[in-house]
Order: structure tokens, then sequence, then C-alpha cells
């Protein structure tokens, strides 16, 4: 047998015991398959946690397999089986873990009176015995355990100092005091630990641990609080996956204590930049997507949208950034291009596609881009592109849309009413055709009459979504030879309209460049 983890020898290590796959699993739909438990059991391995807690062994011959094959594998990594306070759970337990290299038995029972009068149906006394009797026997076949009084933020205090004493005289080598229904505020768990440790005799003899629910949303602010009054192992799972709420968040603790090493002096051995592997493996196995906006691992962790941020990040990442994307296993800050961009970040976008454009083009492009911005969820790389593709393609133009209107629908042909600017002058027709895109572009021609034929006309939405923008090449052709407009908007007719425009505005330049040939022959 081994003694408790070597974690325990450094006064500043936080134990980082991970119980993702028993508590984790406990949440509603989570639930993992044997070989889903092994790889995520191995990547916590990987990435230095120090317990893992495996399983349940007597809630089910998979669970208990699952914990066995985990401890076979298992290199120095504590692995640990939950337990009852129940003889028959705590042998279970020990048989499933015994094969690691270092096998915990993790053994429990209320002490709340709620808990006792309702669940249990005991006495305090009787209790008392049940820790005493049950820690022993877990202590009789491995030396590693640890005992938890359930629901211990609701017990009063000098019962627990009671079953503390109880458990760590029978042989306890971790107490843990867990918050198990998130009832605890910070101030009131820190205070419970230093009294705790204060008070039992033998404290010293163990380490003090925090298991804390989120129902209140504290659970990671009471984990700290916890260490601070005196707790140096945390129980938190990946991405807070857990009962109800879920628990403390792994890679929240983590990233806060050595974040906040100047006022949390400790330190882990996770190795951070596995963050974001570990959350995309554990949301992916138990099918939890991660919120958007969730701490350390969230898709927006590290991505900033508004201009004044998107400035400063570009001026010194530190302004809006308190850990770099790196150290969680994120390779960059993004800078999504949105409605709250401004004119530092276009510009540094622009440049990251490959477009250098003169002030008033960029001015132009801006403004060009804040409009689609308003009228779109979300602008992609490729919607800027075609943007500015399409800005530059129309600087020299002779024809411009002003404005588009088109009814169509199951009552008769299509109407269009377009305005175009031909050469500075304004025109407006009216006209229908088969078709919204007939329509629009029998209208173009009734405005600028040519006698061009099409050869094609293409659309495409630049990204996914009903609010993408829709991408339109119309291929026209004239005396042998043929022009390419292209055109994007999010209105599928506008963009049709700008890609006929643009492709009739190539048939004008090169009418005016072979006429300008012909003279100067
Ligand atoms: C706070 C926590 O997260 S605790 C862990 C919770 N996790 C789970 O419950 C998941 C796995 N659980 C299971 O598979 C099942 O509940 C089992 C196998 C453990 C037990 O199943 P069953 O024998 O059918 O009992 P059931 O779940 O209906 O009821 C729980 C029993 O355990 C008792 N019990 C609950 N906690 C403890 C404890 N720490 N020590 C001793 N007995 C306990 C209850 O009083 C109840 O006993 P009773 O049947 O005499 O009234
Ligand atoms: C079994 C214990 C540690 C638990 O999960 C809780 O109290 O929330």
């Amino acid at each position: 047998m081994t003694t408790t983890s070597s974690a325990a020898s450094s006064k500043d290590k936080i134990v980082i015991f991970d119980t993702t796959l028993r508590d984790g699993e406990q949440c509603p739909g989570a639930s993992m398959t044997y070989e889903e438990k092994l790889e995520v059991a191995e990547l916590l391995e990987d990435m230095g946690v120090d317990v893992i807690e495996a399983g349940f062994p007597i809630a089910s011959q998979g669970d208990f397999e699952a914990v066995q094959e985990i401890a076979r594998r298992a290199g120095d990594v504590t692995i640990a089986g939950l337990a009852r306070a129940i003889p028959g759970d705590i042998t279970r337990a020990a048989e499933a873990v015994r094969v690691a290299k270092r096998p915990r038995i993790h053994t429990f029972v209320s002490t709340s009176p709620i808990h006792l009068a309702h669940q249990m149906k005991k006495t305090e006394e009787q209790v008392l015995d049940i820790i005493s009797a049950t820690v022993a026997q877990a202590r009789n076949l491995v030396d590693d355990v640890e005992w938890s009084a359930m629901d211990a933020t609701r017990t009063p205090i000098d019962y627990l100092i009671r079953c503390v004493d109880a458990a760590i005289k029978a042989g306890a080598t971790t107490i843990n005091l867990p918050d198990t229904v998130g009832y605890a505020v910070p101030e009131e768990y820190a205070a419970m630990f230093r009294r705790i440790v204060e008070a039992v005799p033998n404290s010293d003899k163990a380490i003090f641990s925090t298991h804390c629910h989120d129902d209140l949303g504290l659970a990671v602010a009471n984990s700290l609080a916890g260490v601070a009054g005196g707790a140096r192992q945390i129980e938190c799972t990946i991405n807070g996956l857990g009962e109800r709420a879920g628990n403390a968040a792994l890679e929240e603790v983590v990233m806060a204590i050595r974040t906040r090493g100047d006022f949390y002096p400790y330190r882990t051995d996770v190795e951070t930049p596995m963050l974001t592997r570990a959350s995309k493996l554990v949301s992916a196995v138990s099918a939890f997507p991660v919120q958007y906006n969730k701490a350390i691992v969230g898709r927006n962790a590290f991505s900033h949208e508004s201009g004044i941020h998107q400035d400063g990040m570009l001026k010194n990442a530190e302004t809006y950034e308190i850990m770099t994307p790196e150290s969680v296993g994120v390779k960059a800050t993004s800078l999504v291009m949105g409605k709250h961009s401004g004119r530092h970040a276009f510009r540094e976008k622009l440049k990251e596609l490959g477009f250098e454009l003169g002030d008033n083009a960029l001015e132009d492009a801006f403004k060009r881009f804040k409009d689609l911005a308003d009228r779109k969820k979300h602008v992609y790389d490729e919607d800027i592109e075609a943007l500015v593709g399409d800005e530059v393609a129309t600087a020299n133009e002779r024809i411009r849309v002003l404005a588009l209107t088109v009814i169509a629908g199951t009552g008769g042909p299509a109407k269009a009413i377009i305005s175009l600017d031909v050469d500075g002058t304004h025109v407006t027709k009216e006209v229908t055709g088969n078709g919204p895109v007939d329509a629009t572009f029998n209208a173009i021609k009734a405005i600028v009459p040519h006698e061009a034929k099409m050869s094609l006309y293409q659309v495409h939405a630049v990204t996914e979504g009903t609010d993408a923008q829709a991408e339109v090449s119309v291929r026209l052709e004239e005396d042998g030879k043929s022009v390419t407009g292209r055109g994007a908007d999010p209105d599928t007719m506008v963009a049709s309209a700008k890609a006929y425009i643009s492709a009739v505005n190539k048939i004008m330049i090169k009418r005016q460049r072979q006429h300008a040939q012909a003279v100067s022959a």
C-alpha cells in the first residue's frame, strides 16, 4: 500500500481532485461510456491532476469495471472510488481501486440535521459510530482514505467538529467538507474551515478539502475561500459539470490560483495549456455544450468585438486580457468583426486578409462594413473579402445601384423598381419579368440598353445561415468577348443587380477602350 498523495508534502501545493467521472457524470444526461471514461481519465492524468475520482463502484457493474480499468492503467495519479458509509460499498470500492499505484477510498455520510432526520433516519450518536466504523474499515483496505461530511455546510459546527475528529481518529487522511447543496457563501465557508482546523485536535493529520456546488453560482468563489480557510485540496470538474447546477469548474479554480498568485500564494500541478482540450473532450463525451461566455474555456473567453477593446488589444494585449490565450491552450486572441468594431481593428483585419486600401477607400469600405454589420448577425472574413472586393471593383464604375424594390410571389409577374446612377444622373424604371431576377435584370436593361447575352448567373452563400451574404456572378458576352461581374449583399436581389451592373460597367469600359484604340489608330 502507498501513503497519501505526494501532493500533500508541500504547504503551498493545492491538490486538484477531479470528479468529472463521478459527480460530473451525475449530471442528468451526461453519462459516459466505458471507453469515453478511459479517454477522459487518460487526459486528466496527462494534464497533471492529483486525484481522479473515477466513479462510484457500487452503483453498477459498468461503473465498477470503468473504475477498475482506470485504476489499472493509472500511473502516479491517485484513483479514488466513492462509497457510502456502508460496508458493502467500501469493499466494492476497495476491489475497484486497489490495482492502482495510488488507490483511495472516498467514503461519505450525511451530517446535517435535515439529512439525519429524513434521509439517514439516524441520530447524531449513531452517525458518529458509523463514521468511526466505516473509516476504520476503509483504512484497513487502503492507506489513503478520504471522508466527507455530506451537507457539511448545513451542519451545526460543534457536531461537525466531533464528526471530523472521529474520522481522523479512525484513520481518514483527507477530510472533505462539501457544500453539497450550494448553500454557503464564501466568508462563511472560509470561517467553517478555520474553525474546524483550529478545534479538531488532530487536524494536522489530514488534508482538508473543498467540494462546492454551484446552485448560487458561488462554487469557485467558495472553493477559493475554503483554501483561504485552510483547505489544501479542491474537488472540481471539467466545465463545472455536475449534479444540478454543477460543481466548481476545474479550469476556473486552477486559472484563478495561477493568475492571482499575488492573492493566493499557492500552486497546482495542472498543465494549463491542456485545459481547452480537456474542456472540448468532456463537452463532446458528455454531450454538454460549453456556453460561449464561460470563463476560461468558452468560445468568447479570448474574443473581442468592441472597437475600444480591439484598439487596446492591438496596442497591448494586457489592456483587456488578464491571461494569455496560450496559457489555456487557445492559439490566439480573436478580434471578431461586428457592429461594435472600430477602424483600427477593421484596418488590421483587411491587412490580415491581404487588402491594402488608401485612406478614402478604407473609410468607404468601413462605412459599408458598418452597414452590413447592422443588418447581419455574424460578419465573417469571407463577408469582408466580398465587401472589399466589391468596393475595389466598383471604384471606377459609371453605373451604380441607388435603390431596388422587387415585388414577387404567386400573384402574377414579378415587378422590379430600380434607381440607378448613370454617369451622375439618377434614373428610375419599373419593369416586370418572369420572376424577381428577370424583372431586376429587365429593369437594368431598360435603363442601360445593350445587346450582350447572359451566359452565366450564379449565386452562392458566402457563409452559413439565412442571414448570410449572397455572392452573385453574372457573365455577359458581346462581340465574342465575355466579362464577369460580381456583387455581394445579404439581399440576393441587390447582390444580383450589383453583379449585373458590374458586368455592364466592364462592357462599357471595354467599349471605351476599343473606341480609344480605334481613334488613336
Ligand atoms: C452528494 C452526492 O453526490 S452523493 C452521491 C450520489 N450519487 C449517486 O447516488 C449515484 C449512484 N447511486 C446509485 O447507483 C444508487 O443510488 C445506489 C446503488 C448507491 C443505491 O441504490 P439503492 O440501494 O437502490 O438505494 P437508493 O438510491 O434508492 O437510496 C439510497 C439509500 O442509501 C442511503 N444513503 C445515502 N447516502 C448514504 C451514505 N452516505 N451512507 C449510508 N447510506 C446512505 C439512503 O438513506 C438510502 O437508504 P435506504 O434504502 O435505507 O432508505
Ligand atoms: C459525496 C460528496 C462528496 C458529494 O458529492 C457532495 O456532498 O456533494
